[in-house]
């Protein structure tokens, strides 16, 4: 069966972010993710995950200014002193939460730019290394150009190759079944190719972003494949609920316990 880890940036937001962590454990979750914990101490943080039980699947380094549109700096040249200040803050985060994956966001830049491209090679390679010493994965998610126009990492094979030709084993594939849909489609057979890459899998129904819980896909079919193909990882709910989060988790109740 799946694990399933909440996430407390799109689930359960009608409570407070600290409040979040106790609401996904009493609708039965044993993980979370989250996009950024940075607002908050490391320690206020892992106090939230002991009481509750719960398992810190993944989350973010910093992207920059986000409020500013930013969304990443690992490729924008010139921005690599930065980078390096997050990646050792997020790490600080990781030990305090006991996470082992860290997801690294590319940034807003030309995919064929090759100012871009080498920016981007240099950031994974060093924070491969710098999360490769701790024992912590690295995660590269591509992302669809509708929901985040102008993304630099907008499909699926520039991720495939980098990981395969980058000789480093801890940097993984995060596969967001949302956006793979909307990219290429084809989500079991890309999930079946690519399982030996995949650390980290996110859901959301296609194309609304709310519950998996119908529209273009078959979720329980899917749920079974990861099974079927032996996926060990966690399953990250990355989605919008329509109304009320504890109103929608319809779904989860097979998964639940
Ligand atoms: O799919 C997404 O958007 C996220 O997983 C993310 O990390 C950036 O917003
Ligand atoms: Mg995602």
């Amino acid at each position: 069966m799946p694990r399933f880890a909440a996430n407390l940036t799109m689930m359960f937001t009608e409570r407070p972010f600290l409040d979040r962590f106790d609401a996904a454990a009493d609708a039965g979750f044993r993980a979370v993710e989250f996009l950024f914990p940075y607002d908050h101490a490391p320690d206020e943080i892992a106090v939230r995950l002991q009481r509750n039980g719960l398992t810190q699947a993944l989350f973010n380094m910093p992207p920059g200014n986000w409020a500013a549109g930013e969304r990443g700096l690992a490729a924008l040249p010139g921005r690599f002193d930065e980078l390096k200040a997050g990646i050792a803050t997020a790490l600080r985060y990781a030990e305090a939460t006991g996470c082992r994956r860290l997801h690294l966001m590319a940034g807003l830049a030309d995919p064929a730019d090759p100012a871009a491209a080498a920016s981007y090679r240099d950031a994974v390679l060093y924070a491969a290394d710098a999360l490769g010493e701790r024992g912590i994965e690295l995660m590269l998610e591509p992302i669809n150009g509708r929901d985040m126009p102008g993304y630099f990492l907008n499909g699926f094979a520039a991720v495939e190759g980098l990981i395969a030709g980058i000789g480093r084993p801890n940097v993984r594939l995060q596969f967001d079944i949302y956006h793979r849909q909307i990219l290429h489609g084809d989500v079991t057979m890309a999930l079946r190719r690519l399982m030996p890459t995949i650390g980290h899998i996110q859901i959301a129904s296609v194309p609304s972003r709310q519950e998996p819980d119908g529209e273009e896909l078959n979720w329980p079919f899917l749920f079974a494949e990861l099974d079927r193909l032996g996926y060990g990882g966690f399953v990250g709910c990355e989605y919008r609920p329509r109304g009320r989060t504890e109103d929608g988790l319809g779904w989860f109740g097979p998964y639940c316990g």
